[in-house]
């Protein structure tokens, strides 16, 4: 069993016990009454590389990462500093995460929201609406493929932006084949939890000049931020860095500063 499986059936347990608390129908009645989520596609291109920093407390690699008592708080550091978006982890027993979490940071922020979980049916979907995410990850590695093709249609329907992540050659070919228009590379395997920061460099260039490329993972400071950048990344996705360094706003601001480098500005399509 890899480390994903272990994950996913921790995920679907919680997910029953939450889908026997709230049924389908009070979700959707949910979403009806939260603003519609923003569209964020445009906003990856129109300036220098964007900073997605993630609210995480702990990880299956490094088990607790920080406390954060106040995910609020953290989210609007992050946002001063001048990131795009703001990831929220909801994951549990691993990632310490909760929809609580998502609720507090949407009502601190303005930013675009990532709900960050393994998302494995569209009640998730819904429940990433109901608590005011724009976009929601998809992962490659924890879906079928005809599963991975009807949550990025729902995904849509229900105007979430689905973030589809890849790790190998394989899946960005699934991610692309299943109409995603945001695909993340995570350097880090679910299944060994090793951090290999060439695989964006590797599989960017099997990515169409249309789609928004994120590059997940392993950022310990703006040197990497400008190496991904060099491979062709629109945005970087950082977690762990931010969260056990000293100035969040701080961090950020720096990372946002080196992904804004003139040097960097490349013909886009
Ligand atoms: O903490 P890092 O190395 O900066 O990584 C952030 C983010 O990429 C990572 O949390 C992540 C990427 N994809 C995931 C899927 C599930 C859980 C977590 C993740």
């Amino acid at each position: 069993m890899t480390v994903l499986d272990e994950i996913l059936a921790g995920v679907r347990v919680d997910l029953a016990e939450r889908q026997s608390r709230v049924g389908l129908e009070e979700l959707k009645a949910r979403c009806a009454r939260v603003p519609d989520a923003k569209p964020v596609l445009p906003g990856f291109r129109d300036q220098g590389v964007r900073v997605i920093a993630e609210v995480k407390r702990a990880s299956p690699s490094r088990a607790a990462l920080a406390d954060i008592p106040d995910p609020a708080a953290l989210a609007r550091d992050y946002e001063s500093g001048g990131a795009f978006a703001i990831s929220v982890l909801t994951e549990q027993r691993k990632f310490g995460g909760s929809l609580d979490d998502l609720d507090a940071v949407r009502q601190a922020v303005d930013s675009p929201l990532l709900r960050k979980d393994f998302i494995v049916t569209s009640y998730q979907l819904w429940e990433a609406r109901a608590h005011g995410a724009d976009i929601a990850l998809l992962i490659v590695a924890a879906l079928e493929q005809n599963a991975l093709v009807s949550l990025v249609e729902r995904a849509e329907s229900i105007g979430l932006t689905p973030l589809v992540e890849a790790h190998d050659e394989e899946e960005v070919r699934r991610a692309i084949d299943a109409g995603a228009k945001l695909i993340g590379i995570n350097a880090r395997s679910l299944k060994t939890l090793e951090v290999d920061r060439d695989t964006f460099a590797r599989l960017a260039p099997l990515i169409p000049d249309g789609i928004v490329k994120v590059a997940e993972s392993g950022v310990r400071g703006p040197h990497d931020v400008i190496e991904y950048a060099r491979a062709g990344a629109d945005a970087v996705l950082v977690g762990e860095t931010l969260v056990t360094g000293k100035d969040p706003r701080v961090a950020v601001a720096d990372l946002v500063a080196a992904g804004a480098h003139p040097a960097l500005r490349q013909p886009r399509a």
